[in-house]
């Protein structure tokens, strides 16, 4: 009988395996092409599944052997994410704003609101600190106490100040560490305990580090991190809240969701995109479509992965 929430998602899982034939979906733009092992169009790209850094041209999040990047010094890319130049990405001046199209401060609101609230979010973190965090796994990882024993590059740093993040949430404090090793993570934390941040900061980290190669397709969206979430509503708080985390890294971050239309989606698309953030269905529209290839992705995201099986989008 299943005793917590991961036994009885998996239980789910297994049963909604067992009921139907496994076919993984292939979007019609990827039919009649070479398999996922095989090598991909462009050269350069030695794909998700590259087993050795030796492969032409990936110099991305691949260091140490494993698929995430550990600290690095060299903060330099190749890719821009389709929207124009990166130089070097852990840099005020690195952004994607030096080209036609100026990043916009996110952080401009927060402002006005810092006359009346100086406090980030009004939640008591310390208290926050009784709470005892479990983890499992081998090896894991130790947690950090500061935001600043964590390796996240000076941009994000200045960032995490803009933000008013003193200290690390205690999801925070466990899984950046995790995530920056390279392993997976399954993380299960309470409403407003942190948790956006928590995957946020290590992949916006491990794009500015990696070295990627251009996207192989104008006008297809090759985006290099994938944040699903169930509703349009927390897929606009993530878009958000990643802005400020990204805010002159030159890591961009674009959003879709449906029930809205697609147009102007395509049209920020178009522009460049490093980490998109996107409900599953739209992503899937996204993906008949031809507008946006998951060929290049290296970190995957699910927010509430929970919720989006309970409203069935597990064939998603
Ligand atoms: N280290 C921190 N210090 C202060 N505030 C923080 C910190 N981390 C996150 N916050 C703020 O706490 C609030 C809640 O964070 P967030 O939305 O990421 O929580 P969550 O766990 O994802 O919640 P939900 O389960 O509702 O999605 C946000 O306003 C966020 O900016």
């Amino acid at each position: 009988m299943p005793t917590s929430w991961a036994d009885s998602v998996s239980a789910a899982d297994n049963l909604a395996s067992a009921a139907r034939p496994k076919s993984s979906y292939v979007p019609p733009h990827l039919r009649n092409r070479p398999t996922s092992t095989d090598p991909p169009p462009q050269a350069s790209y030695a794909g998700p599944a590259a087993s050795s850094q030796e492969q032409s041209g990936y110099g991305g999040p691949n260091v140490g052997g494993n698929r995430w990047s550990g600290p690095r010094n060299d903060f330099r890319s190749g890719y821009s994410g389709g929207g124009g130049r990166v130089g070097g990405w852990n840099n005020r001046t690195g952004g994607w704003d030096r080209g036609r199209e100026r990043e916009a401060n996110p952080f401009v609101d927060d402002d006005v609101e810092s006359f009346v609230e100086t406090e980030n979010s009004g939640i008591n973190f310390d208290a926050y600190e009784d709470i005892p965090v479990e983890t499992s796994g081998e090896n894991v990882p130790p947690p950090v106490n500061t935001f600043l024993e964590i390796d996240l590059g000076e941009a994000v740093n200045q960032n995490i100040r803009r933000c008013k993040y003193v200290k690390p949430t205690p999801v925070q404090r466990h899984a950046i560490p995790i995530a920056l090793a390279g392993r997976d993570l399954m993380a299960c934390a309470q409403t407003g305990s942190g948790k956006t941040a928590a995957f946020c900061f290590p992949i916006i980290s491990g794009i500015m580090r990696g070295q990627f190669p251009r996207p192989p397709r104008p006008r297809v969206a090759f985006p290099l991190a994938l944040i699903l979430s169930p509703t349009r509503e927390l897929s606009c708080q993530i878009h958000d809240e990643a802005k400020k985390f990204a805010y002159q890294t030159g890591v961009r971050v674009v959003v879709a969701y449906g029930g809205a239309p697609i147009n102007q989606q395509l049209r920020e698309l178009e522009r460049g995109v490093h980490i998109l953030v996107a409900t599953p269905g739209r992503l899937v529209d996204l993906l008949e479509r031809a507008r946006v290839s998951l060929q290049m992705i290296r970190y995957l995201a699910l927010d509430e992965a929970d919720r989006m099986l309970d409203m069935g989008f597990e064939p998603q």
